[in-house]
């Protein structure tokens, strides 16, 4: 079981092995207790403006399954023929919240549970929602995302809840890709996916400052987890625990249960954008 993953051999407990970062001082995720949290009027508003024309394609990297857009970091979007390049107009950008500047969008992904009771990575007052979307930006006063990921104010990742509920027509066309992406290294074409379309009514959230939540841990992420979550139905869950973190000709292991557990706050300050 070499490289990091999910398993008992390989999982969040051993990571500090080759990831030291692991046990530093602004990991993510934390336990979320709402009444501990401090309301600061200061906070703005979260403002996200979308391109509908800069998805790229929808990849199952082995961990989770990824929306990638485009963001101008890999050579790939470059003019590389002559072939007419597609304008962008603009990108997907976020700004406004807690954070100062432009934060472009590159992927979003989630994480989930096996069963209805665990998944998602942040919890509120202990509690485990089934699963927990994360829309990933990089601060684009540095010049590519892989620079940005190794700053203190380098990304901002939006995380929204998931709860057990109707099923959520927005999910719709992310789970009719997952057929085409069941195990690792798995990537199709995805076109014209308005992720503000993943949000909920209410953009109020808490914010704090911390880490990816997987390897390499990097601590760089400004955090807004969304107070409302939005919906998942049984038969939208069991299509996400269908996917495998195996590669094809691999004995198959279900992808369920990719989540971090929470992490010491170690001081750090959860403010929120609400009273
Ligand atoms: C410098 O080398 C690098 C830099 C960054 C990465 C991580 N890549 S990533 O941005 O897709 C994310 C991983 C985990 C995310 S979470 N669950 O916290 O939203 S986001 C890999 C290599
Ligand atoms: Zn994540």
């Amino acid at each position: 079981s070499h490289g990091w993953g999910y398993e008992p051999t390989n999982g969040p407990d051993t990571w500090a092995a080759d990831f030291p970062l692991a046990n530093g001082p602004r990991q993510s995720p934390i336990n979320i207790i709402p009444k501990e949290a401090h309301y600061d009027p200061s906070l703005k508003a979260l403002k996200i403006r979308y391109d509908p024309s800069n998805t790229k394609g929808i990849l199952n990297n082995g961990h989770s399954f990824q929306v990638d857009f485009v963001d101008d970091t890999d050579s790939s979007s470059q003019q590389t023929s002559t072939v007419p390049h597609p304008v962008i107009l603009y990108y997907t950008t976020l700004t406004g919240g807690p954070i100062s500047g432009v934060y472009r969008l590159k992927q979003f992904h989630f994480h989930w549970g096996g069963s209805d009771n665990r998944g998602s990575e942040h919890t509120l007052n202990g509690i485990k929602f089934p699963c927990e979307l994360h829309l990933v930006h990089w601060n684009t006063k540095y010049p590519s995302f892989g620079e940005a990921a190794e700053k203190p104010d380098g990304l901002a990742v939006v995380g929204v809840f998931l709860k057990i509920g109707a099923a959520n027509p927005r999910l719709q066309k992310v789970l009719d890709a997952l057929d085409a992406i069941k195990t690792k290294g798995k990537q199709t074409t995805f076109a014209n996916f308005d992720p503000k379309t993943l949000l909920p009514g209410s953009l109020d959230y808490w914010t704090y400052e911390g880490s990816l939540t997987t390897p390499p841990l990097l601590e760089s992420v400004t955090w807004i987890v969304l107070k409302e979550p939005i919906s998942i139905s049984p038969a939208q869950m069991a299509k996400f625990r269908s996917l495998l973190f195996t590669g094809d000709g691999e004995a198959p292991c279900y992808m369920v249960d990719n989540y971090r557990p929470p992490q010491p706050l170690k001081g750090r300050l959860v403010r929120a954008s609400f009273k």
